[in-house]
This record gives C-alpha cells, structure tokens and sequence, in this order.
C-alpha cells in the first residue's frame, strides 16, 4: 500500500511540474489540455475540468479506480473517456497528454491533409517520438464520439490529431507522452514555416532505419 502511495505523490507532482512546464512555455493556454497518469495498481489521475495546467494543485487532481470509476479529487477533465480510451487501446502506455498547442491545432484545420497521417516524415526525432499522426474526424469537446473515434486509431499509433481541437499524445512514461507532444508541436511548426517551398523529408529507408 505504501508504495503506491509513493508512486502516486510522486506522478501527482509530476503531472502538475509538467502541466506548469507547457503552460509557462505557451503550449497550452486558459484551462485548454489535460494530463493523466496511470498507477502500477491500475488507478488513473487526471487532471480536473476547467482546471488552468499552469496552476495546478496535487491534492485536487481527479484519481480514477481501476475500475474507471471516479473516486477522488476535483470533477474530472470532460475528455476522462477519451484518456481512458487511450489506456485501454495502449496498454504499456503510463500517461495521455491532451494540449491546444497552436501550430499542431492550426494543422488539424488544414484541408487536404492525409487523415491517415497528417505530416509528413521531416526530421529524425519527428520520426522516433511521434512516428505516424491519424486526423481524429471533428466531435465537440467532451463528445463520447470523439473518446470512440480516437480509440478506433489509438491500437495503430500513440499520438493522434484532433480535427480543429489539437493533439492527444500517450507514452509509457508522463515525460516521453510530453516530449512527443512537444516534438509534434514544433515539427506542425516547422511545417507551417515550409509552406510555399520545395520540401524534401525522410525517405521510406532513412524512415525505417529509425525504427
Ligand atoms: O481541452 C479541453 C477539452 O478538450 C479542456 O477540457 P477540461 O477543462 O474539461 O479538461
Ligand atoms: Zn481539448
């Protein structure tokens, strides 16, 4: 028993450091995001709705059963069901990271984009903490459709795009789901930036070789 407790002071810290962290930097603004995290013993903590991610408090955070149920902590993020969703799909996958991040939602909104992978392959770590980027099919915020339709994509790859809504990104780690998120925002970035030029990405062998 104690070493949960441990384990959940310690990822309660984290998920409010992280959360401070995006926030001050601009990844994510007013009470837009969520964070979760998943225990060893299977509970999940979330981050409460309309709750800022730069001033987080790790008492209040929502904690979840491993039955899904809510148990503790604020009311939970509207989008519980969708990081739920991501856990069932991904099962070695420890933290869900859901940000408004402005280049990554400005490329949800382009027309024309591959829905079965939004960008293209532009550089190495692009590659190894993103790999490939499914369009998530337009639903409100909070909508049971949205949880579905990302968990219908969720098997297939760790982070998916939210049609003009933003990134949900999961790792085994709550630091590799926000490295990932941070290297999708600035590869949407840089792909904004390349608009209008000649581009030249990975090949399908420099791709491959990264694994
Ligand atoms: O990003 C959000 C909805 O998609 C924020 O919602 P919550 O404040 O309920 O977490
Ligand atoms: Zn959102």
């Amino acid at each position: 028993m104690s070493a949960f407790l441990s384990e959940a002071t310690r990822l309660r810290d984290q998920i409010v450091s992280v959360g401070k962290s995006l926030f001050d930097r601009g990844l994510t603004f007013g009470s837009t995001g969520n964070i979760s995290a998943r225990l060893s013993n299977g509970e999940i903590l979330m981050t409460p709705t309309n709750a800022s991610l730069g001033s987080l408090e790790p008492e209040r955070l929502s904690r979840f059963s491993a039955e899904g149920v809510h148990i503790e902590g604020d009311k939970p993020t509207k989008e519980a069901f969708l990081h739920q969703c991501m856990y069932c799909k991904r099962t070695q996958s420890g933290a869900v990271v859901h940000l408004h991040s402005t280049h990554s939602v400005a490329v949800s909104i382009l027309a024309n984009v591959d829905p079965e992978d939004v960008l293209p392959p532009l550089t190495a770590y692009y590659v190894m903490r993103v790999g490939s980027l499914p369009l998530v099919p337009y639903y409100p915020p909070g909508d049971k459709a949205l949880a579905e339709a990302v968990a219908a994509r969720a098997e297939k790859s760790h982070a998916v795009l939210l049609a003009n809504h933003g990134p949900v990104v999961a790792g085994k780690t709550l630091l590799d789901a926000q490295y990932a998120t941070e290297e999708l925002e600035e590869t949407a970035k840089l792909y904004l930036l390349l608009h209008g030029h000649a581009i030249r990405p990975l090949t399908p062998e420099q791709r491959r070789a990264l694994g």
